[in-house]
């Protein structure tokens, strides 16, 4: 039996768009709690070049899956002769805005830099995930984080209330590029602070577009401000939308409550990656 190995979600506490750089994707403010909800991964050795993955998401073929693109990318860039197979326990929702893709392809990163000895710091594994997606960076830094750039730049934020959270999925999937290239978007918000966020300014600058393009979404947001939760928000570009329950018990009865075409969790936040090592730099 190989070791399972945790992708954990992460939440977007608060978003904001505050400009457009040359090449079209957009520069933000975003902080990032990681959560205890996770799609566990399995590891096993393979002869050198051969690569595979069984159990991944629906829809997703080997070839495009962020674990194998990510194996692939580790191998050439250390120039090293390695293969293997990756076994998949997928439970994150697809395109829900709670990064899924990216933390699998951060998991790999992290776990086969350690069996394949690699020898990548954890700045060189971030920038080798950066050319997966924007939100890979995050999962490899591994603890909660105040992120500017594209999502990149990150500046860790140590006593977050690890608050118990009602997750929902409205039972769609939001395009993450279509949002950031909707027309309607505004893109120009003035920038905030860490202190603007600590203080209560928590909102997701993407959610008015998400919900006018997406009403199912802005119905979860309805449903979830209607129980007895707090700030109650959109994560990334959506799907998923949350809020912060009194304590376990209450996110558990909500989470059970919600209309049948959704699906919901009751999650908790973590100011620390599951993979993270103080050991490691
Ligand atoms: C919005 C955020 C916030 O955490 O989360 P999600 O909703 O995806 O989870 C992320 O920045 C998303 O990161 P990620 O999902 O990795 O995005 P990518 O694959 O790099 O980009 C998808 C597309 O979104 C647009 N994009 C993305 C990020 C960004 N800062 N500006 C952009 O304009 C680009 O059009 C790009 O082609
Ligand atoms: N292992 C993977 N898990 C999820 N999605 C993946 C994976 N590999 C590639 N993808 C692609 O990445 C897209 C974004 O996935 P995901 O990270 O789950 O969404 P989001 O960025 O909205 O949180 C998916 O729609 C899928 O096409």
């Amino acid at each position: 039996m190989s070791i399972s190995y945790p992708a954990p979600a992460k939440l977007n506490l608060m978003l904001r768009v505050i400009g457009q750089r040359p090449d079209g994707y957009h520069e933000l403010q975003t902080v990032f709690q990681f959560i205890d909800f996770a799609d566990q991964l399995q590891f096993s050795s393979r002869p050198p070049g051969l690569f595979s993955r069984t159990g991944g998401a629906e829809g997703v073929s080997e070839a495009e899956d962020l674990t194998v693109r990510a194996a692939r990318l580790l191998m050439e860039s250390a120039g090293i002769r390695e293969g293997v197979h990756i076994h998949m326990h997928k439970v994150l929702p697809l395109g829900g805005g709670i990064g899924g893709g990216s933390s699998d392809a951060a998991s790999t990163l992290i776990v086969l830099n350690r069996l394949w000895r690699t020898g990548y710091s954890r700045e060189e594994l971030m920038a080798l995930g950066k050319q997966l997606g924007a939100d890979v960076p995050i999962f490899i830094f591994g603890r909660s984080a105040w992120a500017e750039g594209i999502g990149e730049q990150l500046t860790a934020l140590e006593n977050l209330p690890e608050s118990h959270y009602v997750l929902v999925h409205p039972g769609i999937a939001v395009s993450t590029r279509e949002i950031f290239t909707a027309p309607e978007l505004t893109r120009q918000h003035p920038p905030s602070t860490i202190g603007a966020f600590l203080g209560g300014a928590m909102n997701n600058t993407l959610e008015s577009t998400v919900c006018a393009r997406y009403p199912e979404v802005g119905h979860a947001i309805h449903w979830l401000r209607s129980q007895s939760l707090r700030d109650v928000r959109l994560t990334g570009s959506g799907a998923c939308v949350f809020g912060v329950a009194e304590d376990a018990e209450s996110a558990r009865n909500i989470a059970s409550q919600v209309p049948p075409s959704w699906r919901s969790w009751a999650v908790k936040g973590l100011n620390q990656h599951p993979l993270y090592d103080p050991a490691e730099h």
